[in-house]
């Protein structure tokens, strides 16, 4: 069987070499991704398409060999699946219907229907896992409750999660009820990914650093520690990867309290830091600027190689620290795997 470096690392291996894979990898940064998109007309026909969906899974794995493949989908789907409306804006992203009261939250389906909607994606990830090269890694992904919650509060994002903030001071009762019913969904949601051939799978929680002292605790530890638990409980041995983006001094600490086996940390955080006091207690990947993927030059081929070496005691995933913008040069991506693979 083919060497899967993205599964030994999760396993707590350190590499010479790290594996590497980038957040938003299948994007509009790649002229390959633009045409497919074109050809499905949108971007949530793309989403539901499992032949279009699995194309532009592979695209970046075919241009650059990444040793992982992140199913192609959005963390947004789950709400749709709910009952929420979706649409997404061009150039301005996503909207939903709002959630303010009880009777927003009284018409949202029960966890257990979310699969009616989700069972293309489940197809993408099926054919992936037949398609994709032996060695390279097939990770799935959800939101986390709280990011989750705060499109479907809001209706589309927002720059301080502000109605979010305001729900769970005002009406705690519905806020929790929320949080509860996304928490179920994510739950199923991933589990059908790994019936379906995910080997791995990703919690993103991209508002986290939003949550302070004990909210963070309620809001994004707790959460991913019963996301965690019930998928480690179906699926023995499963590797999970949670991204509390900004979540600061509460990296450290994050694998234990959530039985995560690996921590993505955003590029706010310093690598030496990250090395002493989050390494230490399992798996971390992330952490490259996504901007100097724009810019590239020497600062990108310098800074690649100080995460490479700031992290290379210990088990290490290369990644980005955000996702890849579409105004990124594919060429860059080369010059940092040249920088990390020699
Ligand atoms: C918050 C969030 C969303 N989606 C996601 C997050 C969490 C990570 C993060 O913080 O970035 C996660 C996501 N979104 C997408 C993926 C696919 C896999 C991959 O990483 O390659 C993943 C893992 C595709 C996408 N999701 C989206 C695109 C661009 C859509 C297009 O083609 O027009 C892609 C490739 C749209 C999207 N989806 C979302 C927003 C805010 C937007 C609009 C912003 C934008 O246009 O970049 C919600």
């Amino acid at each position: 069987m083919a060497e899967k470096t993205i599964l030994k690392a999760l396993a707590g291996e350190t590499q010479a070499v790290p594996p590497v894979w980038l957040m938003r990898q299948a994007g509009r940064y790649l002229p390959e991704y633009k045409a497919t998109r074109a050809k499905a007309g949108d971007f949530l026909t793309l989403c539901y398409t499992p032949e279009l969906a699995a194309e532009v899974t592979l695209q970046p794995i075919r241009r650059y060999g990444f040793d992982g493949a992140i199913l192609f989908a959005d963390i947004l789907l789950v709400p749709q699946a709910l009952g929420a409306d979706l649409w997404f804006v061009t150039g301005e992203g996503p909207r939903l219907s709002t959630i303010d009261g009880p009777a927003d939250f009284d018409a949202l389906k029960p966890a257990g229907a979310i699969h009616e909607t989700l069972s293309p994606v489940y197809e993408t990830v099926r054919i992936l896992s037949k398609e994709l090269p032996g060695e390279t890694t097939l990770i799935g992904f959800a939101g986390a409750p709280w990011t989750v919650a705060t499109y479907m509060i809001a209706g589309r994002g927002t720059p301080d999660q502000g109605p979010a903030h305001a729900l769970r001071q005002e009406n705690p009762a519905v806020f929790d009820a929320l949080m509860e019913r996304i928490t179920e969904a994510t739950i199923l949601y991933l589990s059908a990914q790994v019936e379906a051939g995910a080997e791995v799978v990703k919690v993103f929680d991209s508002w986290a650093g939003s949550l302070k002292g004990e909210a963070f605790r309620r809001y994004a530890l707790e959460p991913a520690r019963r996301i965690v638990a019930a998928l480690k409980e179906r699926h023995p041995g499963l590797p999970v990867i949670v991204f509390p983006r900004e979540a600061g001094e509460f990296y450290e600490g994050f694998h234990a309290a959530t039985g995560a086996d690996c921590v993505a940390l955003d590029n706010s955080v310093d690598a030496d830091w990250a090395a002493a006091h989050v390494q230490t207690k399992g798996c971390v990947q992330g952490n490259l600027d996504p901007k100097l993927m724009v810019t590239g030059g020497e600062a990108l081929v310098a800074e690649t190689k100080r995460i490479v070496r700031a992290f290379s005691g210990g088990p290490h995933i290369f990644n980005l620290g955000h996702g890849i913008t579409p105004d990124a040069n594919p060429e860059n991506v080369h010059r940092m795997l040249e920088a990390i693979r020699g």
